[in-house]
Parts: C-alpha cells; sequence; structure tokens
C-alpha cells in the first residue's frame, strides 16, 4: 500500500508588521506535521489571521520564513496544497453566486485559464457538497443560507481543492451543537487521511476533545505541542492573561515548551508581548476573564 503523503509545514521566525507600523507577529516558529488536527488559539488580536495570511501569502513577512515539506509556501499554494476556510464576516453574502459555483472555485487553481470544468473537477465539486451535506443546496444563493449552512459551503471549497492543509478561521463561530459534530467528524476523517488541519478557535471548551496538538499565540508563538501536556492551565494564563478556572486542567508546565520530540512543535519568541486584551470567553467549565 502506498504510504500516505503527510505534508510536513514550518514556520520559522516570522515576523509581520503591517503598514500603519503595527507588529502583529514576532519571531513567531512552528512545526506541524500532517495526520494532525491542531488548534491555534489566543485572544482577539493576537495574531491568529495574521498567522493564516502569513501561510496563505496574503501578508508579506518583514522576518522569517514559511515552508511546506521545506520548499518556499509559495509552491506549495501554487500547486493548490493549501485549503482555507475564512471567517464569516470576510465574505460577501450578498454577492449573488450559487452554492455549487462557490465550491467549484476550490477547483480554479487546476484548471486552465477558460475555467471550464472537467468532469473530474465537477465530481470532487459533488462528493464536497456530498460530504457536508449540501447537495440538496446546491442550486441556492449563498446569500440564503444560514450560519452553519455558510461554513459548510466553504468547507465544501476547501474539500474539492483537495489541498493537504487546511486552515480554518473560527468554524465554529455561530454554528448549532449539531453542525459543529458535523464540522468535526469530517476534519477527523481529514486528518485520519494524512491532512494536516489547523483550526483558530475561541471556543476553548471543546478543544481537548477534538484535537491532538494546540499552538497558542499572543503575538508570537507562546506554546505548541500535544493537547495533554500543552493545554494546560499554566499556559492558557500566559496566553490569555486574565484570571482563569479551567477546571481539571493539568496544573504543571508541559515538558511540550522545552523539549520537541519526533514530529514535536517548537513554541518560541516573546512571552512578554504587551496586547489589549478584549476577550471575554465564558464557555463550559472555563471562564476567562481579562
Ligand atoms: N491590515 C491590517 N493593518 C493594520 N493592522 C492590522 C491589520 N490586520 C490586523 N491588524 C492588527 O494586527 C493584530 C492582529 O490581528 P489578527 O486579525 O491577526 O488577530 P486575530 O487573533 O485573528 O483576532 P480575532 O480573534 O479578533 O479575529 C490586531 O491588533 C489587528 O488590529
Amino acid at each position: 500500500m502506498t504510504p500516505l503523503y503527510r505534508p510536513e509545514l514550518r514556520m520559522d521566525g516570522v515576523t509581520v508588521t503591517y503598514n500603519n507600523g503595527h507588529t502583529a507577529l514576532s519571531n513567531a516558529s512552528f512545526h506541524l506535521c500532517g495526520g494532525t488536527l491542531c488548534a491555534l488559539i489566543g485572544m482577539n488580536g493576537s495574531g491568529k489571521s495574521t498567522l493564516f495570511k502569513s501561510i496563505l501569502g496574503m501578508v508579506r513577512p518583514a522576518a522569517g520564513t514559511v515552508t511546506l515539506d521545506n520548499l518556499p509556501v509559495a509552491d506549495a499554494l501554487r500547486k493548490n496544497l493549501i485549503a482555507y476556510v475564512p471567517q464569516a464576516e470576510e465574505v460577501d453574502w450578498s454577492f449573488p453566486v450559487l452554492v455549487r459555483d462557490v465550491v467549484m472555485m476550490g477547483r480554479y487553481g487546476a484548471m486552465s485559464f477558460l475555467r471550464i470544468p472537467s468532469a473530474r473537477d465537477k465530481k470532487w465539486v459533488e462528493q464536497a457538497l456530498h460530504r457536508v451535506g449540501l447537495w440538496d443546496l446546491r442550486h441556492r444563493q449563498i446569500g440564503e443560507l444560514s450560519g452553519g449552512q455558510r461554513k459548510r459551503v466553504f468547507l465544501a471549497r476547501a474539500l474539492a481543492q483537495q489541498g493537504r492543509v487546511m486552515l480554518l478561521d473560527e468554524p465554529f463561530t455561530g454554528v448549532d451543537v449539531q453542525t459543529e459534530d458535523i464540522l468535526i467528524g469530517l476534519l477527523r476523517s481529514l486528518r485520519d487521511q494524512g491532512h494536516l488541519i489547523l483550526v483558530a478557535s475561541h471556543d476553548l471548551a471543546g478543544i481537548p476533545e477534538y484535537c491532538d496538538r494546540v499552538v497558542m499565540i499572543n503575538r508570537t508563538v507562546m506554546a505548541a505541542g500535544p493537547v495533554d501536556t500543552t493545554f494546560t492551565r499554566q499556559n492558557l494564563e500566559r496566553v490569555f492573561g486574565g484570571a482563569l478556572r479551567l477546571g481539571t486542567l493539568p496544573e504543571h508546565p508541559p515538558t511540550a515548551l522545552a523539549t520537541t520530540g519526533a514530529g514535536a512543535d517548537i513554541g518560541t519568541g516573546n512571552a512578554d508581548a504587551d496586547v489589549d486584551i478584549d476577550v471575554d470567553v465564558d464557555v463550559d467549565g472555563m471562564k476567562i476573564r481579562p
């Protein structure tokens, strides 16, 4: 049997400064391999979207590199290896386009400039729509969908793209529990097929259940590693900065912060980043106050 291809994503010392002089990420580093479902967590404004944008080539780092399989990430983007599911706010839902056509956009990178879908493109789109349960709504305008259905359209677009790395920005915001379960089930099965899934999320409560690893950021990568050793009270306090009531999370500092093993992640950078705390998360068993 052919071994699964497992992409290897590496961010090394990335600093991003926007035109207004604001440094949103400073010396951020981590390393992730395929077959992983990883949460990217941090407060509002901590740099999660900026980190995604630097992987997607949408911002140019002032320093540092992002590579996939040891090649500059631009190569991987040209080969459509990286799929992106944006935050709902980034999409113009009034744009007159059908669900099916949005999902077909995932195939554009594989088409010629005339963008005439092949039978294979149509097959991927059909499969993706079935996988997210939107086949029956394929002829609907995207503006006529519910919040949960909207999330699923963009997940279907990413599935149709057949990218091996998938970046999802807040995929569970505003979706009901049933939709969240469907999305998590899908992400798990992609992980099991060797994909690398990185999910930016504010929803800390679900992370220990559905993720293998976590990258915690606050203008830099403050901690990264397996969930059971990294998603700890101490690290959450360092990253979120406020008073935490975290139920049964492990007390002791994770060794993963200081050590790396095969396929392990490396968290580095400024732990003293000065960030405006504008988050007030209140989720089952956890309360985080600035
Ligand atoms: N285009 C931009 N120009 C200037 N500053 C920006 C720009 N985009 C983001 N920022 C700033 O960079 C910081 C990081 O923003 P980013 O969107 O990456 O955070 P985030 O963690 O994704 O936040 P949220 O959880 O609210 O989505 C913020 O202080 C933000 O105001």
